[in-house]
């Protein structure tokens, strides 16, 4: 394994007595191949400063994703983009021309549902008709032979299914293509937000747009298929009424006007239901915020006995989901019950009507009974079709949520245009990624990723530079964006000499893990630049620069796989051997424990790694660090009794363990 040219700690908070002896050892020990430096930073006051400033100062259209680069001479690569700077305005992630390229890919599929949609109407509109002639045939009044009639309504029952499952299959199909390619697009797009955006909102929310709302959009063709809903509804209701209107026009207006008062009955009940269908929705996202927050800090319940206050939290969720359930019933029975009077009220109406016309000689009984059976199609369609509308409806709020939480949100350009470029000459080799590779409706959101792509200096470089040059954080300012008016660093020039280690000691809260994320570029400082051999780290490719920095976090986060497999989550995109990750498990000083658990590199470590002490799965995660092989490494808090051997270089904080450093 390479020796680390740039090790960068961030240990040493609060600066008690025994750290500071740490550190003594730390400087010993770090005599030998890498030279130590201790820089101290003070927090800095926080100032309220105008919110204007900052806002201005964001272009959101470029790659750089902070204020504009400070450049002590023109760049000609910033100034070849200058015309592109403008606002690029928010883009849908889900519009009407997007859900279209995806619907159309397939074609075939598609002209196979229209043709069965218009098979299924077809006999499902004639059987009313052949159930009149069946009554004529019995009167008499039809010289028709029973057996004809009965094989063509047999033939018409025969067809129907078929073409419904056509119909049902293929709309299906399509839909959950559609469907997929939608969820993997919005799940791309929140992982390439900048940091802050996971600053603003919580997992739970983004999970519900992938989730619930997703589910919604879902919804609107899976669970409208059927014969009374959707497409099938609306050609149901269609044919029905031209059918009517050629087969007697006297007759043809009750049944339109049934269908008119069945639509403003459902249309009533939804609209006066809107209110409390939206407050179900809302107890039920919380009650699955309240069951996740909860379970994921169960430790913390169970230190504090807090299980009666989360029972108590728990049940008032469940209590108003229940109340809004009740309302939502009783809404529901009334439309029930209201509709069926207005079918009634029609069929009434029809018997009087028709039955005096059938008297009178001026309708065949035929055309009586068919009408008789096409109320309950147009009924059922009617009904059908308005709750498709409020599905609809449902979809479109879903849509609205999901693009208003993603469209004004700003992407992380620079990590979106390197992912892409990597995708693009297929540097990630995996066909299930295949389902990423839609273009958005927007060229010209393309046209400006590929002219800043170019702006970007060649990768190959930064790993170059990241070993032999220095890091400088040269004047830097820096708020967080979700408290833009609070400054965390103000002026802040720190150089990390190259080939050495850097310990960063300060006072809870003084910066220090910001100074971290500020070096791994999860966000960009407010003013001033970060260098490394001299050059502005904006312009480098976000991913290649991710490759040249390994972290340690103080609360390391691992998956809910092996330990291995942990380990090899260093180098995600490669073929990475066990004697690698064991030769990183050594040197992080981990293989031991590793090799006593039941399953050695392959158990499990639980959610979080919530099956591991805090010091095992920091350990895990410095093996992670080193397996990356990285220029620049940086710990943040890092156990005090933690060791890391690393070939000829090592990094030791803490002195507990005086034997494991060879
Ligand atoms: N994501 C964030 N959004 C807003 N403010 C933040 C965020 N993270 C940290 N802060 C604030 O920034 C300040 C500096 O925090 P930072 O974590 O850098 O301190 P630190 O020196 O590393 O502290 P410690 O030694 O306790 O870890 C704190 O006031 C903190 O509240």
């Amino acid at each position: 394994m390479a020796t680390i040219p740039n090790t960068f700690c961030l240990p040493l908070t609060p600066v008690t007595a025994q750290r500071r002896r740490n550190q003594r050892v730390l400087l010993r020990r770090f005599n030998g191949p890498h030279q130590f430096s201790i820089s101290s930073i003070q927090p800095f006051r926080p100032q309220f400063v105008s919110c204007r400033k900052l806002k201005c100062s964001v272009i959101s259209s470029a790659y750089i994703t902070g204020p504009d680069a400070f450049v002590s001479e023109n760049d000609p690569k910033f100034e070849e983009s200058d015309d592109s700077l403008e606002v690029v305005q928010p883009i849908e992630v889900i519009s009407w021309g997007f859900l279209w390229k995806l619907v159309s890919r397939h074609k075939l599929r598609l002209l196979a549902s229209v043709l069965s949609l218009v098979g299924c109407t077809t006999c499902t509109l004639t059987m009313p008709l052949l159930s009149g002639r069946f009554f004529e045939v019995l009167v008499g009044t039809r010289p028709e032979r029973l057996l004809d009639l009965l094989s063509k309504v047999g033939l018409l029952y025969a067809l129907e299914p078929i073409l419904t499952i056509i119909y049902v299959v293929n709309m299906n199909s399509i839909w959950e293509k559609v469907m997929s390619s939608l969820r993997a697009q919005i799940f791309q797009r929140i992982l390439i937000q900048k940091v802050d955006f996971f600053d603003r909102y919580k997992v739970g929310e983004l999970t519900a747009l992938l989730t619930s709302d997703l589910g919604s959009l879902k919804n609107i063709v899976s669970e409208n298929t059927s014969r009374d809903r959707g497409f099938r509804a609306l050609s149901e209701v269609v044919g029905t009424l031209s059918l009517l209107f050629a087969l007697s026009p006297q007759l043809a207006p009750i049944l339109g006007l049934l269908m008119l008062v069945v639509s403003i009955i459902v249309a009533l009940y939804k609209r006066s239901t809107v209110n409390v269908f939206k407050a179900h929705g809302l107890v039920q996202a919380s009650i699955a915020d309240s069951v996740t927050e909860s379970f994921s800090a169960i430790r913390t319940v169970r230190s504090f006995s807090g299980e009666k206050r989360q029972m108590s939290v728990f049940a008032r969720q469940v209590l108003e989901y229940e109340s809004s359930g009740i309302k939502l019933g009783t809404f529901k029975s009334f439309n029930e019950s209201v509709t069926r009077v207005a079918v009634y009220i029609s069929l009434m109406a029809l018997y009087c009507l028709g039955g005096s016309k059938v008297k009178a000689g001026e309708l065949s009984l035929g055309i009586v009974a068919s009408f008789i059976g096409y109320t309950f199609t147009l009924t059922f369609a009617v009904q059908g079709l308005v709750n498709t509308f409020g599905d609809l409806r449902a979809a479109l709020a879903a849509t609205e949520r999901i693009n208003s939480v993603l469209s004004d949100a700003e992407i992380d350009e620079a990590l979106a245009y390197s992912l892409e470029k990597d995708m693009k000459q297929k540097k990630v080799h995996d066909e299930t990624l295949e389902l990423y590779l839609v273009n958005g409706s927007n060229g010209k959101k393309q046209s400006t990723k590929t002219r800043y792509m170019s702006t970007l200096k060649f990768g190959g470089n930064v790993r170059n530079l990241a070993e032999t040059g220095d890091i400088c954080l040269e004047d830097v300012d820096f708020s967080y964006p979700v408290r833009p008016d609070v400054e965390i660093l103000r002026g802040l020039n720190l150089t990390l000499k190259c080939g050495t280690v850097t310990a960063l000691v300060g006072p809870s809260g003084a910066g220090k893990s910001t100074v971290v994320q500020l070096l791994a570029r999860f966000y960009e400082p407010t003013r001033g630049r970060i260098t490394v051999a001299g050059e502005d780290l904006r312009t480098f490719d976000k991913s290649e620069w991710a490759r040249v920095v390994s972290i340690v976090n103080q609360e390391p986060v691992l998956f809910s796989v092996s330990v291995g497999e942990n380990i090899a989550y260093a180098l995600p995109d490669e073929y990475v051997s066990k004697d690698d990750v064991i030769k990183a498990a050594k040197a992080a000083n981990a293989h031991e424990f590793i090799i006593s658990m039941p399953q050695g590199y392959d158990t499990l470590v639980g959610e979080r790694g919530g099956l591991l002490s805090g010091g095992q799965r920091q350990r895990i995660a410095i093996a992670r660090a080193l397996l990356k092989n990285a220029p620049i490494l940086i710990l943040d808090e890092v156990l005090d009794d933690i060791v890391i051997r690393d070939g000829p270089s090592a990094l030791v904080k803490g002195s507990s363990e005086p034997n494991s450093f060879g």
